[in-house]
């Protein structure tokens, strides 16, 4: 914990400052300003204790209490002596004993603690908010930090002869590579380019999907032309504090420049680079515009050949600003797409170059079985597979270990959790719905596995994989997705005429497929061949659907998800036998592998052979 002392050291100066100001009220109510009639009488009188005087003010103690107009008692009071008068109260306080304590009316405080006390408010109203605006940037993903100055970024330096990372290390994305060639070979050798009067791109953009292997990329540029890399979130730059992320920036570019020719890496581009123009978003708004004008200010200023070379990364292309890709900018936009089949058995090759694997191993055979899966899935694979076969105790990692691996990165860890079994039946008939269509459906994807072991969020799970890499979806193939998603609920229905919330993701899933057929691939006639919501990007620019045509929407997304529906009931209870015979077989087994599935089911399965 960073802001830990920061932190302590606030409460207890907001502590006291309460403490104070309540004390000080008391005070007050208690010690009432007494005329100073009054009190050279009760000096007379013999009933004052003592007195502190500090200067004409002068704060005293009665020895009996006596009557306050304002109601109450007292027996403390102040009061302050006239300039003017001109008594005898010394002489009056030595012959009635009382004891007198002064204090110097000028302070023999220096002027430095004088400032502070008097600042201390300010300062203390001043860290407070400071203390707020970092509690709130922090829940918005910064980082806590001194007074919202983080340490100025250091660039990861290239210790010759330290491993770095380079293109060995990037498989499955060879086009991508490709194209960055020439940016490393920019940074090897900035002069040439230099003499010849070449223009450089200033920015790279990365666009793809989480986990493709981006910021392992720029890593590779960097480690590949052997120079600084400095890495940045943009994210991090947003704090609630104007006017910082603007000057990250600054000295971030300032420290790249120092040690030219460099990277400077910038994820997640597009928290900062949204199109402006749209609805504002949650607070920062100016922050955020800010952080990016500086952006494009230090690209702009870069005369090219100072060699360095901006690199950022978003999976959200379709949002950015379009500022950022004009020319001069990040004028390069390099799609990074998940792996094919050859690319993800590389990939498996590059993370289990220092596993031992067992004889039985066969990479090509994971690397069919995985259609979608990203570099990061992978990578997270073999190195579960690696730590299964370290608990196993083994010299080597199995093909076993990696099927369990990959059984647990796909459906996520298995949860322990006693179900009563009236639930788990209601569970094991609702995998069996979903199983059952989606075997019954020519053309969906082969069910891989049923279970009923808790995992994730999930009571239950049936995995459904393509034999081989999908591109383009039919009209055909989404329905029966639909339906196949439905195949819970419409189970549930069949078998015990109840609906549960059990089918919530089935649900979402199946809207969004529904969506998508109807808005976006023309395979609606009501709405016709457009796209007929406007996608992020446009929405940023006010566009939006109109009234009428939302309402058509609707409705088409709700007559083929209700037709699907239908069908999903009446296939499933034209094959109740099958069912039963599902559920039981799950219920017995908790487990079923792809060829226990379609024997229970009695369904043959149509392989296609796709191994080429
Ligand atoms: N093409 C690939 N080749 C080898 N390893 C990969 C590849 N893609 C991803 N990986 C592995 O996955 C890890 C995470 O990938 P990385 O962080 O680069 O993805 P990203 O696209 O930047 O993701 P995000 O958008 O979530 O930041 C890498 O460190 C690497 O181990
Ligand atoms: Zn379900």
């Amino acid at each position: 914990m960073r802001g830990g002392w920061w932190r302590l050291i606030l409460t207890a100066l907001i502590v006291y400052l309460i403490a104070n100001l309540v004390l000080s009220y008391f005070d007050q109510a208690n010690e009432p300003t007494i005329s100073y009639t009054e009190f050279s009488k009760q000096v007379n009188d013999g009933n004052v204790a003592k007195i502190y005087a500090k200067g004409d003010s002068i704060q005293g103690q009665l020895k009996k209490e006596r009557k306050n107009p304002g109601g109450g008692t007292y027996t403390k009071f102040n009061t302050e002596r006239p300039s003017f008068a001109n008594d005898s109260l010394w002489s009056n306080l030595t012959k009635h004993n009382v004891t007198v304590t002064a204090q110097p009316v000028v302070q023999h405080r220096s002027f430095l603690a004088n400032l502070l006390i008097s600042l201390a408010p300010m300062l203390v109203i001043v860290a407070l908010w400071i203390f707020v605006a970092r509690r709130m940037s922090a829940g918005l993903g910064g980082a806590g930090g001194m007074l919202g100055r983080k340490a100025p970024p250091k660039p990861v330096e290239l210790v010759p002869g330290e491993k770095r990372t380079t293109f060995a290390d990037v498989a499955g994305i060879d086009e991508v590579e490709g194209e960055l060639n020439d940016v490393v070979d920019f940074l090897k050798n900035p002069d040439a380019y230099r003499r010849m009067g070449a223009k450089m791109p200033r920015g790279v953009l990365l666009a793809g999907p989480p986990g493709t292997g981006k910021t392992l990329l720029a890593r590779a540029v960097a480690g590949e032309a052997g120079v600084p890399f400095f890495s940045a979130s943009a994210s991090e730059f947003i704090e609630m504090i104007v006017g910082v992320g603007a000057s990250r920036v600054r000295e971030l570019f300032a420290e790249a420049r120092k040690v030219a020719p460099s990277i400077i890496f910038i994820d997640e581009i597009d928290t900062i680079g949204r199109a402006r123009g749209g609805g504002a978003s949650m607070g920062g708004h100016d922050e955020r515009e800010q952080t990016l004008n500086q952006i494009l200010t230090e690209m702009d200023g870069f005369s090219g050949s100072e060699g360095v070379i901006v690199i950022a990364a978003t999976n959200r292309a379709d949002i950015l600003d379009p500022a950022l890709t004009r020319p001069g900018r990040f004028d390069r936009v390099v799609q990074v797409s998940p792996p094919d089949r050859g690319g993800r058995e590389a990939i498996l090759e590059i993370h289990t170059r220092d596993i031992p694997l067992a004889e039985n191993v066969d990479l090509a055979h994971v690397a069919r079985t995985t259609p979608g899966m990203t570099g990061a899935d992978l990578a997270n694979v073999a190195n579960e597979a690696a730590l299964l076969a370290v608990k196993r105790q083994q010299q080597a990692v199995t093909q076993s270990d990696l099927s369990d691996a990959l059984e647990k990165v796909q459906l996520g860890a298995e949860r322990p959790l006693v179900m009563p079994e009236e639930e788990r039946r209601r569970t094991a008939y609702h995998e069996s719905g979903h199983a059952l269509l989606g075997m019954l459906q020519p053309g969906a994807d082969p069910v891989r596995k049923i279970t009923i072991v808790p995992r994730g969020r999930a009571l239950g799970v049936t995995l459904s994989t393509p034999d081989a890499d999908k591109y383009a979806y039919t009209e055909e193939y989404l329905r029966g997705r639909i339906i196949g998603a439905l195949g819970g609920m419409a189970a549930e229905h069949v078998v015990y005429d109840v609906v549960t919330t059990g089918s919530e993701s089935d649900l979402e899933q199946v809207t969004n497929i529904a969506r998508g057929m109807v808005s976006r691939w023309g395979m609606s006639e009501e709405v016709g061949r457009l796209s007929a919501l406007p996608n992020d990007a446009q929405q940023a620019y006010g566009l939006a659907a109109a009234p009428q045509t939302l309402d058509v929407i609707d409705a088409e997304m709700r007559r083929i998800v209700d037709e699907c529906y239908e069908e999903a009931c009446r296939k499933l209870r034209d094959h109740r036998g099958q069912l039963d015979a599902l559920a039981q077989a799950l219920l017995a087994n908790e487990t079923l592998e792809e060829a226990d599935a379609y024997r229970v089911a009695g369904i043959t399965r149509l392989t296609k052979d796709t191994d080429a």
